[in-house]
């Protein structure tokens, strides 16, 4: 029997997560769809899938086993909480909320409820570049990691819609979220570097560098552009007392003409992650038909608002911003030892 899923929010990502759930992947099937533009939830809907009036119409119907979170952010928690409280397994794209406070209404209803339930959508975890560079670092051939690079550059980003809060806000929660991943480390401090700013984005504050501080004592650096114009450009490198160990180039045909030799960049994220997208959901339609979760849980997607919210301090102080937890329900793992 397929996983009968709803889907909340029909824009952009909501319709590649809708191709891939009915075109790509096999156990599961998109029944119902809700989006406040309704147009755009008719347009997106695969045939026979009800489109719902409220996104609490679709999580209550009895024909939807699960739900996928693709609305904006500030959205997100009253879906979650709507989704924990009817106990229907949930895949909400990132950010997962929007507040600290968020978070913790979130975590204390999945703790309460007694089981993991919801899956947030930092995809790079299910990217095989990815994981394979984490399986070097936790091999420990190379030693310890000392500092860690990382690069995110988006071609470009919605004029207008994308401001300059939203590198912090927006952008940083996977380069945070991935960084705790590979490295096995939380993140206790946050500073911000405001460079000269790319004339490509108008009044945008961009690029921006970021420092991460972990409590291993680790340094992360990540560049956030989002107006570099030829491609997304996603890089990582990880410095070990031992060696560095780097994400590859992409492999893309070779192609020598009168430019020269050259290999072609992604447009965007849902080319440059497609197959990342693709494992993240057939990982979590496995977790859902068990009715529970797999990958990022509430717990990550709350460390990463944390990190934003200190992101969006330091810009503002100049200074080291402090990044506090708090202690990790058991519902969530063991806490990092050098983090605890
Ligand atoms: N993992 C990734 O790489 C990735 C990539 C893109 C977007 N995202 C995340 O996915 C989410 C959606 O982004 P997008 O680029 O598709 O945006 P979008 O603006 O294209 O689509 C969002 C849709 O949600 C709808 N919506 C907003 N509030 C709603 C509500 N309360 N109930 C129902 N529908 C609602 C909007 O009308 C819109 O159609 C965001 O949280 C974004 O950060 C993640
Ligand atoms: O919502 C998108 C998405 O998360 C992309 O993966 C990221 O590169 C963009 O900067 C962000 O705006």
């Amino acid at each position: 029997m397929s996983l009968r899923i709803g889907v909340l929010g029909t824009g952009m990502i909501g319709q590649d997560h809708i191709r891939r759930l009915t075109q790509v992947l096999s156990g599961a099937e998109v029944v119902a769809v809700n989006d406040i533009d309704r147009s755009r939830a008719e347009a997106a809907a695969p045939q026979g899938a009800k489109v719902h009036d409220t996104p609490q119409a679709l999580i209550a119907s009895d024909a939807v086993e699960a739900v996928v979170i693709c609305s904006w952010g500030p959205a997100h928690e009253e879906q979650l909480l709507g989704c924990i409280a009817a106990g229907k397994p949930v895949f909400c794209e990132k950010p997962l909320v929007t507040s600290e406070a968020a978070a913790l209404r979130v975590m204390e209803a999945e703790t309460a409820f007694g089981r993991r339930l919801v899956q947030v959508g930092f995809m790079r975890r299910f990217d095989a570049d990815y994981r394979r560079l984490k399986a070097v670092i936790d091999a420990g051939s190379l030693g310890a990691p000392l500092l860690y690079r990382s690069v995110h550059r988006n071609a470009s980003v919605p004029a207008g819609l994308y401001t300059s809060e939203m590198p912090l806000n927006d952008t940083l929660v996977h380069d945070a979220d991935i960084s705790r991943w590979l490295l096995s480390d939380e993140i206790t401090g946050v500073e911000v570097r405001v460079p000269r700013r790319s004339s490509r984005g108008g009044d945008l504050r961009d690029p921006t560098l970021v420092l991460l501080h972990t409590a291993a004592g680790a340094i992360v650096s990540v560049e956030i552009s989002v107006n570099v114009g030829y491609g997304y450009d996603i890089r990582g490198e990880v410095s070990c007392e031992d060696g560095i160990a780097a994400l590859p180039n992409r492999p893309a045909p070779v192609v020598s003409d009168r430019h020269g030799i050259r290999q072609a960049i992604p447009e965007d994220w849902r080319e440059r992650f497609i197959e990342a997208y693709d494992q993240e959901f057939r990982e979590w339609i496995v977790a859902a038909r068990a009715g529970t979760a797999t990958g990022p849980s509430t717990w990550d997607g709350y460390a990463a608002t944390l990190v934003a919210d200190a992101a969006l301090r330091a810009v503002d102080s100049g200074r080291l911003e402090p990044v506090r937890m708090r202690g990790k329900p058991a519902l969530y793992g063991t806490p990092i030892a050098a983090a605890a």
